[in-house]
């Protein structure tokens, strides 16, 4: 779906983007995770041919961009940085007139296109009001809107739920779980770890301009050799467990073993009940945390002392 090469960006003398080989295949929803400043907006700007790189290839759809960039883009629908809209105009003129000017289909059945997008974006009791009134959440749903006008087969989003509320977050992140399992396939950049953890099968983690982890999500949450019990017998249960207890918090015990099945077999078979049992897996912060380098941007120039805030 998307594949790119070598993929590398040079601004003066800063290296946004420094030799990336993105994988992100067809069923994907793929998040690029990246603290800010990583690079990810200049990645998602140069797969849509908004920049050009300075070396590296890259292919959409199977299509080099940004040399047959004309014959992608009608594919895909793209959300970056600050969708654009007629501030004056309301969102479902703006649809209308986005509609109009790509090939989006007939023209009678326009009215139902735009109508359906905003529905998928929960915009559709959307009244006249200019797009300049909107709230910066309701401009972000405007700007999905669009990107899915034309059913796209694929969706390149730059931090889709930016300015969104939790609620918003979570309609959004249904939404998108929702049109993947329809068959399209769902790239996204953020810097939120637990958007990416939710709502992605496939992760990508940007470090200053660098892919330094690919892979499916469950691939990269190994197991930790922990088993998680819930037990209404948890003493019965610690006397069970020569010392493979790692922790007891009332109910809930920590062990140390890597098989569930075999574990809840061993505490039944002595006659201890089980509520609950699941093996303990890294989470993405963790292994997030151990393929990164301290991000110097992160949140820290705003709190150093004297910083505006
Ligand atoms: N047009 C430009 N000219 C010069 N430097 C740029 C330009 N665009 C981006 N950069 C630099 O490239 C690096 C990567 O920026 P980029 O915006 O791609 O990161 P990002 O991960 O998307 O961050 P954010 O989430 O803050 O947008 C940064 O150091 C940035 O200052």
């Amino acid at each position: 779906m998307i594949k790119t090469h070598g993929l590398t960006k040079r601004y003066g003398r800063t290296l946004a983007v420094d030799g990336v080989d993105l994988d992100v295949r067809p069923g994907d929803r793929y998040g690029f995770l990246g603290p800010n400043g990583s690079g990810k907006t200049t990645m998602v700007r140069m797969l849509l041919g908004l920049v050009y790189a300075t070396s590296g290839e890259i292919e959409v759809l199977g299509e080099p961009v940004p040399r047959r960039v004309h014959r992608v883009l009608p594919r895909i629908g793209a959300l970056v940085e600050g969708p654009a809209a007629y501030p004056h105009l309301s969102g479902r003129r703006n649809l209308k007139l986005l509609d109009a000017a790509g090939p989006g289909g007939p023209r009678r059945t326009r009215k139902s296109r735009v109508e359906d997008a905003l529905a998928a974006v929960g915009l559709s009791g959307v009244d006249s009001r200019p797009v300049r009134a909107y709230s910066l959440g309701m401009r972000q749903r405007l700007g999905l809107a669009s990107a899915l006008l034309r059913k796209p087969e694929l969706l390149i989003l730059d931090e889709p739920t930016n300015g969104l509320d939790p609620r918003g977050i979570h309609e959004i992140r249904d939404l998108l779980i929702q049109l993947n399992e329809a068959g399209t396939t769902v790239f996204l950049s953020s810097h939120l770890l637990a958007e990416v953890e939710q709502l992605c099968t496939r992760v990508g983690v940007v470090d200053k301009g660098k892919l330094v982890l690919q892979d499916e999500l469950t691939a990269v949450r190994t197991p930790t050799g922990r088993v998680l019990v819930d037990s209404p017998d948890p003493a019965a249960a610690v006397a069970l467990l020569d010392g493979r207890l790692e922790h007891r918090d009332g109910s809930r015990l920590v062990v140390r073993h890597d098989d569930p099945a075999a574990l809840n077999a061993q505490l039944v078979g002595g006659g201890v009940r089980v509520a609950g049992i699941t093996e303990q897996r890294r989470t993405l912060e963790e292994v997030v945390l151990e393929v990164t380098t301290s991000s110097a941007d992160r949140i820290d120039g705003a709190s150093r002392p004297g910083a505006a805030p």
